[in-house]
């Protein structure tokens, strides 16, 4: 008997500059276009095994183990059904395949890191469901095509369909065909580029981006301007910032589109704040590391994000990482040893501050008050794994324990 399955994995992107808001709430159409870094899967990744059967009574997904129930008219429901379709058209245009869309699914899939903590876990978690069904299903469509219909699982999935510097297009169709992920630039153009996330708060956020950015349409004023005046503009800066390599200009953008981000979370009635204490004194420790090196003649060698929850992402190079983790460590104490799966300190992190950086500027945190660091880099898109090794389904096709 043929078992049809695949196992995938997909990684997290963080935006540089943010999608927040939605022209069609159904189809997940942005009211801007956005650009993002993916992360390496190494470190951060969903990994999803998908299976069709003719004995399936019915098609299930369990999510880190327990069953998310799949509702009807749902977003998963919708990218399910999305890629039966897509496979459908494949068995009519290649009579010879076998006639698997019409069977029911099979899908299990991990997280290695906290899920629904504002650390982009539907981003991953979409993209590897529509990439292990496009492997299951033998599809031959591209990053591209896929990313249509992981965008309708949650609009941030459609830029983890491709690894490297990637750009969601918002496109003008009402019908959504042109509002798609499209690769600004591989992995490889610029492997410098490193994150470091640091974890403020794994919980489950309070406002969810769906609903927030719902509220921040329906009655922010501010929200008109940066969709109009600002984002298209600082698309063209980032996308020249890429192509170049300038970190300089990367740097800026990003931090100002994350302040302008959560300015319109605040311009929202009743108003939303993601961030927290804790996460403006990253972007006072950042403000200052940046102008201790500008003052000394250097460059600008940092850049603070923030997603819809206080956690930060700091972008940086390579050659200035270990500093800022120093640093970071210095005034965020996480009173667990960091776990460095880079090796980049081989003996142990040595807190400390740079050479000019102001200690005044900021104040030592309370210790754990940034929990984690997770040392990461620029890494590719979904990654078909060797299924019999990797799958999340037992031969039967229930969950494996
Ligand atoms: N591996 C996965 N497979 C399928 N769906 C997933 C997976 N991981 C997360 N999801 C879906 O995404 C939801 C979490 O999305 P949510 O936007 O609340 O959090 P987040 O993505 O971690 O935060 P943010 O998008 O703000 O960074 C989960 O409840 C689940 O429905
Ligand atoms: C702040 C953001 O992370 C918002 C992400 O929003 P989601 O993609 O999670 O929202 P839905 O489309 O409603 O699922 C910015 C970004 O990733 O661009």
């Amino acid at each position: 008997m043929t078992v049809y399955q695949a196992t995938v994995s997909a990684p997290v992107n963080i935006a540089v500059i943010k999608y927040w808001g939605k022209r069609d709430t159904k189809l997940i159409l942005p009211t801007n276009s956005s650009l993002s870094v993916t992360l390496d899967q190494d470190h951060l990744r969903s990994t999803t095994t998908s299976r069709a059967d003719e004995s399936f009574e019915r098609d299930i997904l369990w999510l880190n183990g327990k069953e998310d129930p799949i509702k009807e008219g749902g977003r998963l429901a919708t990218c399910i059904g999305e890629m039966k379709k897509l496979r459908k058209q494949y068995e009519d245009a290649n009579p010879n395949e076998p006639k698997i869309s019409s069977y029911r699914v099979h899908i299990a899939s991990n997280n290695n890191f906290p899920t629904a903590a504002g650390l982009a876990s539907s981003a991953s978690g979409f993209a590897a469901l529509v990439s292990s069904l496009a492997a299951l299903y033998k599809l031959p469509s591209s990053p591209s095509e896929l990313s249509l219909i992981a965008r309708q699982g949650s609009g941030s999935a459609c830029r983890s369909l491709f690894g490297g510097f990637v750009a969601w297009e918002m496109g003008s169709a009402t019908s959504g065909t042109d509002s798609l992920a499209v690769e600004v630039a591989p992995r490889e153009h610029w492997p410098e580029m490193q994150a470091l996330v640091c974890v403020v708060s794994d919980k489950k956020k309070g406002t969810s981006s769906t609903s927030g950015m719902q509220r921040t349409v329906e009655t922010s004023t501010l929200l008109q301007h940066r969709i109009r005046e600002v984002v298209p503009k600082r698309m063209e800066q980032m996308i020249r910032a890429i192509k170049d390599k300038d970190f300089t200009t990367f740097a800026e953008v990003t931090m100002r589109d994350s302040n302008s981000f959560h300015a319109v979370a605040l311009d929202t009635d009743p108003p939303i704040f993601y961030m927290n204490d804790v996460s403006r004194a990253i972007i006072a420790t950042i403000v200052e590391y940046n102008r201790a090196s500008v003052a000394a003649g250097g460059p600008v060698k940092a850049a603070y994000t923030f997603d819809a929850g206080p956690n930060a992402v700091i972008y940086a190079l390579e050659k200035d990482m270990a500093e800022i983790i120093r640093l970071v460590c210095y005034f965020f104490p996480q009173g667990v040893s960091f776990e460095d799966p880079m090796g980049v300190f081989p003996s142990g992190v040595q807190s400390g501050v740079p050479e000019g950086f102001d200690v005044n500027v900021v104040k030592v945190a309370e210790t754990g008050s940034v929990s984690r660091l997770i040392h990461t880099r620029v890494g590719g898109g979904p990654r078909v794994l060797d299924d019999s090794k990797e799958t999340l389904l037992a031969q039967d096709g229930s969950l494996k324990v």
